[in-house]
């Protein structure tokens, strides 16, 4: 049944691209002289990939700076990249890395948060003021200062 919750699943994905957990990956470092994407990098070179750099690249999606989950809906408007028919390049969505180094626990980590955000969509409910829909401070950041006040409720 879970499997049939599409929307969940983009919801989810969604706050994967916008809040990556790891925003960065470990670093990694060149053993010689490569090439990539045209620009030389030494040997010896320590870099890192920018995750929440490839979920917020515009050549790749409508509007990154905006929640909205129907990004991963195939049948939506947002799904392809901006002003293309093209679907988006794989490596535009990396919140469990990429590569031999990727995450294993990613079928595990995407079902364990459908499974517990189901539970308690189900069980409670959620309110906040109005007004914090349009407040500035309301962001994803944890140590932005600013405290958003949750009403939750048990449902009977
Ligand atoms: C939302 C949940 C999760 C996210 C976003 C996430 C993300 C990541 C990322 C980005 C890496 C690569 C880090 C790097 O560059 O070194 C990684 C590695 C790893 N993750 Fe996760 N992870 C999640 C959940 C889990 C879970 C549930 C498990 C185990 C049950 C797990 C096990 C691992 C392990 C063992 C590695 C190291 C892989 C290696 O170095 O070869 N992760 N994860």
């Amino acid at each position: 049944m879970l499997s049939e919750c599409d929307y969940l699943t983009y919801v989810i994905k969604e706050v994967l691209r916008m809040d990556p957990p790891s925003v960065y990956s470990s670093p990694y470092m060149t053993y010689e002289e490569v090439e990539i994407c045209g620009i030389k990098i030494p040997s010896k070179t320590k870099m890192a990939i920018n995750f929440a750099g490839c979920h917020y690249n515009s050549d790749q999606w409508h509007e990154p700076t905006k929640f909205i989950p129907e990004r991963f809906d195939p049948t939506s408007e947002y799904f392809l990249k901006p002003g293309t028919d093209d679907v988006r390049d794989p490596l535009a969505f990396i919140p469990f890395s990429t590569g031999k180094r990727s995450c294993p626990g990613m079928p595990f980590a995407l079902t364990e948060i459908k499974v517990y955000l189901s539970f308690l969509i189900s069980k409670f409910d959620y309110s906040i003021e109005p007004e914090m829909f349009s407040n500035p401070n309301v962001r994803f950041e944890q140590d932005s200062g600013f405290e958003l006040d949750i009403k939750i409720t048990k449902k009977h």
